[in-house]
């Protein structure tokens, strides 16, 4: 569990957010405010709603009623240029890895001599120096994940979303990727990720929200709910059940 910092700015908020299909409730969220610093992990069994959610916070998908805010305001093309995405699986270009960064780089406008030194430093941000020059396509998963990270710190994001970036890794890949989140956050990098893993969360989580059906069914410091949580289907998924 990570220690709580000072207040961090950077407020995602939720009201009344909610997504029906065929008359079933996929997303019932009336309120939700993630504003504390370090990552916020979001828990839950499969089918729960966490990707759902996290697409709303990143304005990816459009809810039927409700409202996604930044800092008290509706979340503008102008906030989700300053976010960033990475998803379970990396989406990467037929190109070097070098070439996938330079890409990214190249929209924000740097120079090449710039976009040079830059490209250097998040190579060795994520181990994959001595890699530049190799077809991104022949990176192993958890490489490939690793530049996935990249590219999306390479935007300078406030904040990154990540959806189960370690779930097809195995425990060596996912520690050079948690280190590399716990990095990001420690740079006021607001995290929020979605996760299967209570390890990972009390590894890496100031706040964890839980989901069930759609429903945020306890939000708090990852501490107590994990050592001390509120609702029974938290007690469920934390002690192991499977919960459905
Ligand atoms: N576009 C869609 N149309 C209809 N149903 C959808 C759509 N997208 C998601 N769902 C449904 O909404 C529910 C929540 O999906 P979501 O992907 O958010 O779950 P999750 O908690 O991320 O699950 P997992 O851990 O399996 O990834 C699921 O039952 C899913 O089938």
């Amino acid at each position: 569990m990570r220690d709580l910092m000072p207040d961090m700015p950077n407020r995602l908020e939720i009201s009344g957010l909610a997504i029906e299909r065929k008359g079933r409730v996929l997303l019932d969220v009336p309120r939700l405010s993630l504003d504390g610093p370090g990552p916020t992990l979001i828990l839950g069994p499969n089918g729960a709603g966490k990707s759902l959610l996290l697409r709303c916070l990143h304005g990816l998908i459009q809810a039927d009623r409700g409202r996604v805010l930044q800092d008290g305001l509706d979340l503008t093309a102008d906030h989700k240029a300053r976010q960033a995405m990475v998803f379970q699986q990396p989406v990467l270009l037929r190109r070097s890895v070098a070439a996938n960064l330079d890409f990214v780089l190249k929209r924000k406008r740097l120079g090449r001599s710039a976009r040079k030194a830059r490209i250097a430093d998040l190579l060795a941000e994520g181990g994959l120096d001595g890699k530049a020059r190799q077809s991104a396509r022949s990176l192993s998963g958890g490489e490939a994940q690793r530049l996935a990270i990249l590219r999306a710190l390479a935007l300078d994001p406030e904040t990154l979303f990540l959806d189960e970036p370690t779930s097809a890794l195995d425990p060596s890949a996912t520690q050079a990727i948690e280190a590399m989140i716990l990095r990001a956050s420690d740079r006021g990098v607001r995290i929020v990720m979605v996760t299967h893993d209570v390890g990972q969360a009390r590894r890496l989580a100031a706040d964890i929200v839980m989901m069930q059906g759609g429903r945020v069914v306890e939000h708090g410091a990852a501490r107590q709910v994990l050592e001390a949580p509120k609702c029974q289907a938290s007690r469920q998924y934390l002690a192991g059940w499977l919960v459905t």
